[in-house]
């Protein structure tokens, strides 16, 4: 049986009769195609164009052959990929009486004539025992369906065990395939058992009387056959299983042909309303655009459902009655026929994973691994390393490692294997987490007491400072030191504030041209990142731009002011912090107030530890000088023979715990100070940034970017809007356009001197409109005496 994607096989197969209709059915020689002719219906007259000639190719012709050639050109390659794991289907179609239950079952009285199931089975069962290195398992099941009823034709063979679903119904799986639940399904282990449930389900079969076949059967049957194979000599997880369905449909038939009535009636309804619906799934099937095939339509077509077509091997056997009373019935017949020839199947193994075996398998491979890695380890003279998960003790030892590290008292961690290096992070990641929960607790117990602090207005707090700036730095006595943040406030002197003031202005003013603009965009952009510049650069910058705006504009850069150029950025800056900045500028002062605060508190800290400790030496010193007397003067014993204090070692003693005491008090408020101070200067950093961001939009659009530049970023829409993309960028995108049109003139245009006037030309207008929108904003600015240049238009957002 072909495994790769082909259509369904068709096979003809003509039931032997003594009248059959030479003239009107012809079996060409090739052995594939049948030919039929119909004489034309006198009683339409002697001129009609009703067709009466109709060919149909199928993949063979079975005209006067025997049981074990049908067999064998049938249905053997279908029952062996099963044996490998395909499922198969092998079904009969035709009329009633045509020869559909002798093709799949035979005449039973004669062995010769027997069947297809027949001999499928003792195929099956030639194959178990010749594939000794396969453990195969067989179990049949035996479906009739009749008049829309499932029965199971194998239910009197045993006792169905207690809480074993009794009703039969079809149900969907995963995958498109089905199950029939309540169906027995029984376990064979040799041929003639599977023949005896043949018989058996054969006998139960519902036989109605009929006029035209006392015999025919009345409903379908599909007699399946369930393999699984497991290989015997791999100790492979993997197994395959497979169905193979031998379905016997009932007899297509016309309902006035047979005369049926009653009982008859009734069958002949359904036998035809399902035969019906399967030839509508046979023509989804074929037509591959439909992605819908109805199978759910009838028993038959949901019970088939995994079995036409799919991944399955699929074989139709078209049983015909070659006379001519029957040759409408023949041509209905082949007409299904090459309809079920377009549906295309693509058969695959139905592998499956036995869980335990895999489970084995693995731990096996991991057993001959960790063996590999030790030989390995060994080879390159490792120390014996475990490749087992680490126990208690060596978490705690990385753990203990990477504190270690953490607090520099070592320099490395070596590894020395990938599971170390997990564990490795893992602990990083726990002192991480560590941390930050330590820091916010102190946080919060800072924030409390600064509360209460404020509330009692303690003595502490009104207490003036010493003048004494420094800040304890580790956990040791009294080691104190000035703040990286005042060592930079110090060490930044007014000449060299200066000097990049100077920079700095004549870069920003003289920015007229738009390549010189396009650059102090680019500086400025750099300088305002906020993940690039310091806070240091920051609070340098914003007083750059007071004191710009405090000294006026310098008599080198007066020559810059003119009507279409822009305003020095120190003015606008106090103008956009007045109006438009002036909530994010009111915040930002009101943080730095903060901050102020906390930093003044820091520094009375600093100084109240600094004094303890001062005092706690003195202290010292004093408690030693007494116990020096007193040893020398000689101790007093008690009755016990202790020596006994004297009172005044015993004051200086209290007082040095006393004093310890407070230390420590005022050593832990200190810390959480710092905190808190670490914190503000975070939020006066981003209020900075976000001011200084906002500014630098503000200020491009208002002067820097011209008019029309701005409504093309406005018609963009909300995903292109003014304030949202960089000045470079804005720029570039006026320039785009006018450089194509640029392009398009020059091609245009032949003479040189031609382009230079035009280009000339543009330039000027260029100049124009912007001191056109310079001059607009200057009087707009008067009239509505605003101080406001113009409205931002949209905020930044700030991350
Ligand atoms: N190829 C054949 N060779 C010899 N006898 C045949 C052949 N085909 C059919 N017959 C005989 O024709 C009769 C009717 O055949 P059969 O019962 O198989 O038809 P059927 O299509 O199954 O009918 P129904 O649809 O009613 O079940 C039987 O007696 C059978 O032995």
């Amino acid at each position: 049986m072909n495994t790769h994607g082909s259509e369904v096989k068709v096979f003809g197969r003509t039931r032997p009769t003594a009248n059959f209709a030479q003239d009107l059915i012809e079996y060409v020689p090739d052995g594939q195609t049948v030919n039929v002719h119909l004489r034309k219906d006198s009683k339409k007259g002697i001129v009609n164009n009703q067709l009466n000639s109709w060919s149909f190719r199928l993949d063979r012709v079975l005209h006067d052959v025997s049981q074990e050639e049908v067999y064998n050109g049938v249905a053997q390659s279908v029952v062996l990929g099963a044996l490998d794991g395909y499922n198969g289907t092998v079904m009969c179609f035709g009329q009633t009486g045509a020869g559909k239950t002798y093709t799949m079952t035979g005449a039973t009285e004669s062995y010769k004539e027997r069947g297809i199931i027949p001999r499928a089975l003792q195929e099956v069962f030639r194959e178990v025992e010749q594939r000794s290195d396969h453990n195969i398992t067989v179990h049949l099941s035996f479906l009739e369906i009749y008049n829309e009823t499932l029965l199971d034709l194998l239910s009197s063979v045993k006792e169905i065990p207690a809480g074993a679903p009794r009703a039969v119904a079809i149900v969907d799986e995963g995958g498109g395939s089905v199950t029939v639940k309540g169906l027995s399904i029984h376990l064979v282990h040799n041929e003639e058992e599977a023949l005896n449930l043949l018989f058996e389900g054969e006998m139960n079969r519902i036989i109605g009387a009929h006029t035209l076949n006392r015999n025919s059967s009345r409903s379908h049957c599909i007699f399946t056959v369930h393999i699984e194979s497991h290989s015997r000599t791999l100790s492979d997880a993997k197994y395959v299983t497979s169905k193979l369905n031998l379905v016997d449909l009932a007899g297509s038939e016309r309902l006035g042909k047979t005369g049926s009535e009653g009982q008859i009636l009734k069958e002949t309804m359904y036998i035809n309303k399902s035969l019906s619906f399967l030839e509508q799934a046979i023509l989804a099937l074929a037509d591959r655009r439909r992605d819908h095939v109805p199978f759910r339509q009838s028993k038959l077509t949901h019970a088939l459902k995994d079995s036409l077509g799919g991944n399955c091997n699929t074989v139709l056997v078209a049983n015909i009655y070659g006379e001519a009373a029957q040759i409408e019935e023949t041509l209905s017949t082949l007409r299904f026929a090459s309809r079920m020839k377009c549906v295309r199947t693509e058969p695959a193994v139905n592998e499956h994973v036995d869980p335990v075996l895999q489970i084995k398998k693995l731990q096996k491979e991991i057993q001959l691994l960790k063996q590999e890695l030790s030989v390995q380890d060994t080879l390159a003279n490792r120390t014996v390393m475990s490749y087992n998960g680490f126990t208690e003790n060596q978490v705690a030892e990385i753990q203990s490692q990477v504190r270690r590290y953490l607090d520099g008292t070592v320099d490395d961690i070596n590894i020395v294997s990938i599971r170390q290096v997990k564990e490795v992070f893992v602990q990083f990641k726990l002192a991480l987490q560590q941390q930050e929960q330590k820091t916010r607790a102190e946080m919060i117990q800072g924030c409390t007491q600064e509360e209460k602090a404020q509330s009692t207005q303690s003595a502490a707090h009104a207490k003036g400072t010493n003048g004494m700036v420094g800040d304890v730095d580790g956990p040791s006595f009294g080691a104190g030191m000035a703040s990286t943040l005042e060592k930079n406030n110090r060490l930044q002197s007014p000449h060299r504030s200066k000097i990049k003031k100077g920079k700095d202005i004549n870069r920003k003013e003289g920015a007229a041209s738009p390549a010189q603009v396009r650059e102090a965009e680019a500086l400025s952009t750099s300088r305002m990142n906020p993940l690039l510049v310091s806070q240091k650069d920051m609070e340098g910058q914003e007083t750059e731009l007071q004191n710009q705006d405090s000294q006026g504009p310098q008599a080198g850069d007066r020559e810059h002011f003119r009507t279409d150029s822009p305003p020095p950025k120190a003015a606008a800056f106090e103008d956009f912090k007045a109006e438009r900045g002036s909530e994010i500028n009111r915040i930002l002062k009101e943080n730095k107030s903060v901050l102020a605060e906390r930093r003044r508190r820091l520094r009375e800290l600093t100084d109240g530890v600094n004094g303890a400790k001062q005092e706690i030496d003195r202290t010292g010193v004093q408690l030693q000088l007494q116990r020096d007397q007193s040893n020398r003067h000689g101790r007093f014993v008690s009755a016990g023979g202790e020596p006994v204090l004297e009172e005044a070692e015993l004051a200086l003693l209290l007082r040095l715990q006393d004093l310890k005491g407070q230390y420590r008090h005022q050593y832990k408020e200190l810390r959480s100070t710092k905190a808190e101070v670490n914190y503000c200067e975070h939020l006066v950093d981003q209020c900075r940034t976000r001011l200084f961001s906002e500014f630098e939009s503000w200020y491009n659009e208002s002067f820097l970017i011209p008019e029309e530049t701005q409504a093309i970023l406005r018609a963009g829409g909300p995903t292109i809007q003014p304030g949202l993309i960089p000045m470079a960028k804005a720029l570039a995108l006026e320039e785009d356009d006018q450089e194509h049109f640029e392009h398009l003139r020059s091609q245009l245009l032949t003479s040189p001197g031609a382009i230079s006037y035009f280009n000339a030309h543009d330039r000027t207008l260029q100049r124009r409109n912007y001191s056109r929108t310079i001059t607009h904003k200057l009087q707009q600015k008067r009239i509505t005496g605003d101080n406001g240049r113009t409205k931002l238009p949209a905020i930044l957002s700030v991350s």
